[in-house]
């Protein structure tokens, strides 16, 4: 019998899985073979994009798996996201059924605004857009994406890089609530002010680049490879990574490390049978530096650029 991640209810009454399967720079039968993998392992949520060209990978593994016998529809939270490029109001729903058409699935679990900002729309296989970027409102954007619920082409709707301000004023203004923000998240840029602030406002947190994109040529980052974390792993008899990644869960947050490693894969699933004290999370509080991985700081000059506030 495969175990299972335990689950989340989020404010719809959805479950999402607390960890899911990260895919960006999963390519071709690299993302499909992962996927796969990952369903085996027992793997239920899998995190994708428009933006990643490998919504059809991860399609044809998720209907393989289901056509196998080993889930159902039902069993699995597949998770994608809306492009930038596609936030004009009149192209969400094209969009979203383009990435359906992709995933060769008739619902999405969870539908993410990727980006508050906007970019031009030339072709959709200009998928990361350009730096030519639109003034598009992310309201707009997101009463767009309200009626895709209501048109049953996916259950729940989410926003991803959005600021606490941001999210606020979706709240304020939205029919249908955000159910998750997901975020760049991991022990050096640990979210603790945005995490407090989601939860009072019942959305969750899903922690991206959570292992923080490791380099192990230049031993970093180092929660990963110092010698205090890797005293800490042995003392759990875990590895960094898992430390790194029950870090994250214990905060609150849904961690989805991406591997194509079937061993990897497996590894970062591995953590749900220990807990860290409270002073182990405290010493994993200190590689917090507040530097972020990704800034995208192409588009910081923009009114809706969500990372020009504390949080
Ligand atoms: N909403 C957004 O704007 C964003 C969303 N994301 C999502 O978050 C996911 C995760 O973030 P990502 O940027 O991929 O970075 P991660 O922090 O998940 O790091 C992925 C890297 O870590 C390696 N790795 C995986 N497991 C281990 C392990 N146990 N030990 C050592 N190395 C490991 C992988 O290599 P290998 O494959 O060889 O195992 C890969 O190189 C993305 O894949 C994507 O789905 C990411 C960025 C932005
Ligand atoms: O989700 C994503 C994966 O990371 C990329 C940056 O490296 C982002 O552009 C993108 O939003």
């Amino acid at each position: 019998m495969t175990s299972l991640a335990p689950t989340i209810k989020l404010s719809n009454g959805q479950h999402i899985p607390s960890i899911g399967l990260g895919t960006w720079r999963s390519r071709e039968s690299d993302a499909e073979r992962a996927v796969k993998d990952a369903i085996d392992i027992g793997y239920r949520h899998i995190d994708t994009a428009f933006v990643y060209e490998n919504e059809d990978e991860v399609g044809r593994a998720v209907n393989a798996k289901i056509a196998e016998g080993k889930i159902t529809r039902q069993d699995i939270f597949i998770v994608t996201k809306l492009a930038g490029i596609h936030h004009d109001p009149e192209l969400v729903e094209y969009a979203c059924r383009k990435s359906l058409t992709n995933l060769n699935l008739d619902y999405i679990d969870l539908y993410l605004m990727h980006f508050p900002v906007g970019q031009i729309h030339k072709d959709d296989d200009n998928v990361h857009g350009t730096l030519d970027l639109s003034d598009v409102d992310y309201l707009d954007t997101w009463r767009a994406m309200e009626k895709l619920v209501d048109l049953g082409l996916v259950r729940g709707i989410g926003l991803s890089n959005f600021n606490a301000q941001q999210t606020e004023r979706v709240l304020r203004e939205c029919r249908i609530r955000p159910l998750v923000n997901q975020v760049e998240c991991h022990p050096g840029f640990n979210q603790k002010k945005l995490i407090a602030f989601s939860k009072q406002n019942n959305i969750v947190i899903t922690a991206y680049c959570p292992l923080a994109r490791p380099k192990p040529d230049q031993q970093w980052p180092p929660f990963l490879y110092d010698a205090k974390a890797k005293n800490l792993a042995k003392k759990y008899g875990k590895t960094t990574a898992q430390i790194c990644l029950r870090y994250l869960l214990q905060l609150g947050t849904i961690p989805i490390p991406k591997s194509v490693s079937k061993s990897r894969i497996a590894e970062n699933f591995e953590i749900f049978d220990f807990e860290l004290s409270e002073d182990d999370m405290e010493n994993m509080d200190v590689y917090n530096t507040g530097q972020r991985l990704i800034p995208f700081s192409g588009m910081s000059h923009h009114k809706y650029f969500p990372f020009n506030s504390d949080f």
